[in-house]
């Protein structure tokens, strides 16, 4: 899958010959590597199928990008996105057809759906004690057979362990009891997070093929193709299992060795033990790399732990260079040495990502390493979200900075009734504003922050942005509104003039995002920094490519390298470098090591 922002993409270019069977209609599994058209062909299915058909197809992908690439792709046939015909997320598909109507049905309200419980204002998202503190956030909290929620200190972040081992057991058992009945509140008023809509929609389809939601569900589709399969995780399957029983026909498309959610269990076993169960000639494998020159199909070949066949590069693909980069380095300097790269093959700075297992890594190689204070202003609030917003290579974080933008603005209102506050909804009904204004007023401030060129200018450029744009609502700005917003603290400002402009000490900034937010895009060159430490009690993922073991942060390298189209740099710390050259040379890789100065 690529995203339309990403590359300049021919359209008109014809599908392969084996690429052409993914449209055949006996074909149930299309299994290729990376680059090699799978999210082509199977748009190609769908609008050849909905042709075909005198109901409806639906095409499903997990998250919106893919969803909005998709439907880009069909901007040739707009009736695809208009009924019979669905073309939308996994869940929105499960909300539409069963959850929404049922719930209408039996309780006669529309039910409101969270991507997860940390979209809620911060006074229900974090359960916490009278005596504050961060917390615990209601979406770590795991539900027992009998409703009730509990926390395993596992599930929690570094400071949510801290705050929670410093509680008694008494408060500990409160936390979990205050969630268990947060929980119930929100399920009574009907909202839903993507796991409780789920367990609904399974709830009514296990009902049979007699519930009348299965069967309006199976008059109204005669396929649904689903994207990405390699992500479903468990309760995934079983809802499509409950579809296939209503007499749905399901298609999947999957890159097995792009796998890379097993924090939300997924696991190959469930890919395995389905892929076991259709039969061979309803498979269609494709291993062409469309995307990927010889060099870079090399290295993500070496990577690949499920798959054994090697990725071949297309024949239009042009081997340039031939040979994958090793940059021996950390920080900054990784990024120059791969920054004079791009320069020397012709790569604009905007065509280039520096990926990682963790954002914090690749955020620390982009911006010169320096790091947010830390603290807890407001002013701090808004200039790291918009640096964030500028820097981030990653739509979604770049979207959850926004939102906080947006909480920040509407946190500097007074608001006369305290329970509505943190309620984003009530409070721009109540200033009279609509969603879309608030959102063009982020994008007037990232502009005008552009003009800030010294503590004083920031301090002053944010107070009066606020007061012109803001000073005459509907509600008043908070009195205190110059303390709030004052001038950035000296390692504040420092940060900020780091990370958004070019500089002796950091060079030109480079957009940045972890592998995970980067699944299905592609970039003219990509600099992929393996981990400079070993998380303790974990092997390196240096350790699982040299003894061949298929885990998950392997995967997640093998998605980052195949993101590449030209250039592909890895960047290793100098401890691991003979490490990675073993590995290389056992494999054939061809690769020319520099070292960053
Ligand atoms: N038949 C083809 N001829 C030329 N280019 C192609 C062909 N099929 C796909 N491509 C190009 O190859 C690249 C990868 O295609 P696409 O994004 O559909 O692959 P994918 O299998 O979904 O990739 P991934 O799973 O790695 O994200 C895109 O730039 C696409 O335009």
């Amino acid at each position: 899958m690529t995203t339309q922002s990403q590359i300049a993409r021919p359209s008109s270019f014809p599908l392969t010959e084996k690429q052409m069977a993914v449209l055949e209609p006996g074909t149930r599994l299309i299994e290729a590597g990376p680059g090699a058209g799978k999210t082509r062909a199977i748009v190609a299915r769908f609008k050849e199928q909905a042709h075909r058909s005198s109901r409806g197809i639906a095409l499903l992908s997990f998250t919106n990008a893919a969803v909005n690439e998709a439907k880009l792709r069909c901007a040739d046939s707009p009736h695809l996105v208009e009924a019979p015909h669905f073309l939308g997320t996994f869940d929105h598909f499960f909300h539409r057809y069963i959850v929404t109507p049922y719930i209408v049905s039996n309780h006669g309200v529309m039910p409101t759906y969270l991507a997860s419980w940390d979209d809620l204002p911060d006074h229900l998202a974090r359960i916490r004690t009278q005596s504050g503190g961060i917390g615990i956030r209601l979406s770590r909290f795991r539900r027992r057979a009998n409703k009730q929620l509990y926390i395993e200190s596992s599930y929690l972040s570094h400071a949510e362990k801290q705050y929670w081992e410093r509680l008694t057991p008494q408060a500990q058992a409160w936390i979990q009891g205050e969630a268990s009945r947060v929980h119930i509140r929100l399920l009574d008023r009907h909202i839903y997070d993507t796991s409780s809509a789920r367990q609904i929609a399974f709830d009514v389809l296990q009902q049979g093929s007699t519930s009348k939601y299965m069967l309006r569900l199976s008059r109204r589709f005669t396929e649904v193709i689903v994207d990405e399969f390699q992500d479903c995780d468990e309760s995934e399957h079983r809802l499509l299992e409950l579809l296939t029983a209503s007499g749905v026909s399901i298609v999947v498309v999957a890159d097995p060795d792009q796998a890379i959610y097993e924090f939300r269990q997924v696991s190959n076993n469930a890919y395995a033990r389905y892929r076991e169960k259709i039969p061979q000639e309803e498979i269609v494998e494709l291993d062409v790399c469309h995307r990927s020159t010889q060099a870079i199909c090399g290295m993500v070949t070496s990577l690949r732990s499920v798959g054994r066949s090697p990725v071949v590069p297309s024949a239009e693909t042009t081997n340039y260079p031939t040979k994958t980069f090793v940059i021996v380095g950390s920080g900054n300097k990784l990024k120059e040495a791969a920054q004079q790269l791009n320069t020397q093959y012709g790569v604009k700075n905007d065509s280039f990502r520096v990926l990682s297992h963790a954002t914090s890594d690749a955020r620390k190689i982009s911006i010169g390493g320096i790091e947010p204070p830390n603290g807890s202003s407001i002013t701090e609030s808004f200039l790291t979200s918009l640096v964030t917003l500028r820097n981030s290579g990653n739509p979604k974080m770049r979207l959850a900075a926004v939102r906080r933008l947006e909480r920040s603005i509407l946190d500097l209102f007074q608001w006369p009734d305290a329970t509505s506050h943190g309620n984003r909804v009530l409070e721009l009904e109540s200033l009279g504003l609509g969603p879309t204004q608030l959102r063009i007023l982020v994008g007037r401030l990232q502009e005008s922050s552009k003009a800030w060129k010294s503590p004083d200018d920031c301090g002053k450029g944010l107070r009066n942005f606020i007061k012109i744009e803001l000073g005459n609502q509907r509600h008043s700005l908070i009195p205190t509104l110059s303390n709030k917003l004052s001038k950035p603290t000296s390692k504040l400002w420092t940060y900020w003039e780091e990370s958004t402009t070019s500089n002796p000490n950091s060079g030109v900034p480079a957009l940045w995002a972890n592998i995970h937010a980067v699944k299905g895009a592609e970039f003219d060159s990509v600099l992929l920094a393996l981990p400079q430490r070993t998380v303790a009690g974990r092997s390196h993922v240096l350790d699982d490519w040299s003894a061949n073991i298929n885990s998950e942060q392997r995967r997640v390298l093998y998605v980052g390298a195949s993101r590449a189209k030209r250039l592909l740099m890895l960047g290793t710390p100098k401890t691991r470098l003979r490490q990675l050259i073993q590995i290389l040379e056992r494999d054939q890789v061809s690769y020319e090591v520099i070292h960053a100065k």
